[in-house]
């Protein structure tokens, strides 16, 4: 993926301007209607106009033609009329709203875009284990949204998926998306209508890739009632027959569920060890404002501070990060560089601690929060996730000879330090599946964890990930803190 394409589902925020444009679409569309309707009507009227005209004079030839007037008038409209008719059949209708979606088309999702939406929705399905009929009629974890997919859409994910020879879920979508087509109810406008033996084909190569070839057989019989001189189905079907002949029909396989799974549906033990405190120690401010502090862990070290960052700040953040989002990207041990990845699907922003005094006020909070020195630390970086949004496990340290200059000089990232701007309605979690760890987002919330241990090693355990959100727009900001300034405010405890 190239860094200047727009990754339109990886933000929510990012994709509101899709839907002005779908907007100014849309009333195109309702321009180029309004000027069919005016180009019909005008046909309509000459048409009723003439057609009684004609009537009359039908019924009674010979005297309608006897006077001068309608003699006259016939030749004349016979002679000129009929070639204004034809000038203005042949007028193009809506050039101009041709002209304009032609130039908007320009800004419409690409290829990739849907590759990646398709991507999003696997991974919900994937992750959560939702049906595909529960999830494409809006049924999320027994709760009933007053939104669904229709049978494009499910085609669109099957076709996604064959491609990337994921039959299993590849043939459930384009199950999926056959019910729909064969249900009246669910008619598609004519520009837009599928072929449904082209569909019915896709599913069978699906079962066929699945060795359930019973199943295609009789996918194939269907198809062939449409088209019976079809040469390639009729191929197909025997060679299926061949299949069923020298081949079982193979037992579906059970998907693994591992740790991070198990976390994401919010599945880990809850550890009765956890308790709440007030912190009044980190720092000579605590004293006056004490901080609700939420032990998750002792080992690795990791806190929950509630209510560390308002509603007015949160929206202040929002609306200076909105502006300037961009694709979320990963820094490569391989090439030293940062590069966009399908395992992280979100957009940031970097904001510089002196910014304004919003940031300059959220570091010293974090300074409070963590008793640890900001300064050589990274930039704040405010990040909103978009369509099934997340980011794969991974470690936030880089233990690595290859690094950047900032880590040169200032270390590696010796905590970091999570806020949660939004709650998030449906999945989003943050999951520590090593040490069988999960925090929901809660909003005004900041996680605190070590990622070194005290040799400065990176600790394995604070392997983490953020698991795709269903549904909500997640907003979170990342502070992550680096080593060098804080010699002794978090000292090495290996005895010298
Ligand atoms: O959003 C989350 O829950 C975690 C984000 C994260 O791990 C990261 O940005 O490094
Ligand atoms: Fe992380």
């Amino acid at each position: 993926q190239e860094d200047n394409e727009k990754s339109h589902s990886t933000s929510v925020a990012g994709m509101v301007e899709l839907l002005r444009l779908e907007a100014e679409l849309v009333e195109n569309l309702s321009n180029y209607a309004n000027e069919l309707e005016q180009k019909l009507q005008t046909v309509r009227k000459f048409v009723t106009t003439m057609s009684n005209e004609n009537k009359l004079a039908l019924n009674q030839t010979e005297h309608y033609l006897a006077n001068p007037l309608n003699a006259f008038s016939l030749i004349r409209r016979m002679h000129q009329d009929w070639t204004h008719w034809q000038h203005y059949m042949q007028q193009e209708v809506g050039a101009k709203q041709v002209e304009f979606l032609k130039e908007k088309r320009l800004l419409l999702p690409t290829s990739t875009d849907l590759d990646e939406a398709a991507a999003s929705i696997y991974r919900i399905h994937a992750t959560y284990d939702i049906k595909v009929s529960d999830m494409a009629t809006g049924l999320l974890n027994d709760k009933q949204y007053a939104a669904s997919l229709n049978a494009l859409d499910s085609y669109a994910i099957g076709k996604y998926l064959y491609d990337q020879q994921i039959f299993g879920y590849a043939s459930q979508w384009i199950f999926q998306a056959i019910d729909w087509l064969t249900a009246t109810k669910h008619k598609l406008p004519l520009p837009l209508a599928v072929d449904k033996s082209e569909v019915f084909q896709l599913y069978a190569e699906a079962l066929i890739q699945m060795n359930r070839f019973d199943d295609a057989l009789k996918v194939f019989d269907t198809a062939i009632t449409w088209k019976p001189d079809n040469v390639k189905l009729l191929l197909r079907k025997s060679e299926v027959e061949t299949l069923i002949r020298t081949q079982p029909n193979a037992k579906p396989k059970a998907q693994p569920v591992g740790a991070y799974e198990r976390g994401c549906r919010g599945q880990f033990p809850v550890k009765s060890q956890l308790y709440c405190v007030y912190n009044s120690t980190n720092s000579p401010f605590l004293r006056l404002a004490p901080l609700k502090m939420e032990l998750v862990g002792l080992d690795p070290y990791m806190v929950l501070y509630h209510d560390v960052i308002s509603d007015s700040e949160i929206s202040e953040l929002q609306s200076l990060a909105v502006p300037s989002l961009k694709r979320a990207t990963v820094f490569q041990q391989q090439t030293g560089r940062n590069a966009v990845v399908k395992t992280r699907t979100s957009k940031v922003t970097w904001l510089p601690d002196i910014f304004n005094s919003l940031t300059q006020r959220l570091n010293r909070r974090v300074t409070d929060m963590t008793g640890f020195n900001v300064m050589g630390s990274e930039m704040l970086q405010v990040m909103n996730y978009g369509l099934g949004g997340h980011y794969d496990k991974h470690f936030d340290y880089f233990n690595s000879s290859i690094s950047t200059n900032l880590t040169k000089l200032n270390g590696d990232r010796i905590a970091t330090v999570l806020f949660y701007l939004t709650e998030v309605e449906q999945g989003g979690a943050t999951v520590f599946p090593n040490i069988e760890k999960a925090v929901f987002p809660t909003k005004g919330a900041a996680i605190i964890w070590y990622n070194l241990k005290h040799d400065g090693e990176g600790d394995r355990r604070t392997l983490h990930a953020a698991c795709p959100v269903i549904v909500g727009s997640k907003w979170v900001c990342n502070k992550w803190i680096r080593e060098r300034q804080q010699l002794f405010r978090r000292p090495c405890l290996r005895t010298l």
